[in-house]
């Protein structure tokens, strides 16, 4: 099974993968947590991709399609296959993953799309808290931790993304329209997305996740 999840920053694409990675024992690549942990390590990829995504910007096609191409011929157990979480993001990027999967079984089976309406997205976004340390995801109004501050997994410090701002956010929101929008629009023509409506609360909408998947 391999697939792609997408959705609008705040779509709960980060905390549905978790999720779906463990259930299905997958390959999960997340395309923003490895720019946000190279940026961390101060290595030549995150300095090329620091000042996009901390504006919000899409870093651009060559450096990200890159990166995917070298992560998926590192996979470890590709016979389960892969969830491919941020990417693609655009056609350009749609295109040259198809280029580097052709004729593999590489190739992505289904396209999941979590959907959120916009008013939605923005309280998700600056509400949104992680921690550092473990990943785990919390939101200071949905989902707060049970100590102000403190991830209740593993009692480290939670922290802001730097591009969970309203200024990011907007610029987040209207390169998703420009550009990952269209995406969409190609995969459904072919017949491969999936719309999960993602408005509700994570416990409502993880059965109705599994069940899509498991199909
Ligand atoms: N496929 C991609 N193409 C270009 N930039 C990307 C891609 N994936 C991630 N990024 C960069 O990393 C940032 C954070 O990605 P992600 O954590 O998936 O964010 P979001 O919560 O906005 O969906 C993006 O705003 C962008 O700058």
């Amino acid at each position: 099974m391999n697939i792609f999840i997408m959705g609008a920053p705040g779509s709960g694409k980060g905390t549905f993968s978790s999720r779906i990675k463990e259930e299905f024992d997958l390959n999960h690549i997340s395309t923003g947590d490895i720019f946000r942990a190279n940026i961390a390590g101060g290595t030549e990829l995150g300095n090329q991709a620091k000042a996009y995504t901390e504006k919000g910007l899409l870093v651009p096609d060559e450096i990200t399609n890159n990166m995917v191409k070298d992560y998926l011929s590192h996979l470890k157990d590709k016979k389960n296959g892969y969830l491919l979480d941020g990417y693609p993001r655009t056609l350009d990027q749609a295109k040259a993953f198809e280029q580097m999967t052709e004729g593999t079984d590489l190739m992505v089976d289904e396209i999941i799309v979590m959907d959120v309406p916009f008013e939605e997205l923005t309280r998700r976004i600056t509400g949104r808290r992680m921690c550092k340390q473990c990943g785990e995801i919390y939101n200071i109004y949905s989902k707060p931790p049970k100590q102000e501050g403190v991830c209740d997994k593993c009692g480290s410090v939670l922290t802001q993304r730097k591009d969970d701002n309203e200024e990011s956010l907007k610029t987040r929101l209207s390169e998703y329209a420009k550009n990952t929008e269209p995406v969409i629009a190609y995969y459904e023509e072919k017949g491969m997305v999936k719309k999960i409506d993602a408005t509700s609360s994570i416990e409502e909408i993880w059965p109705i996740l599994k069940e899509a998947l498991s199909q």
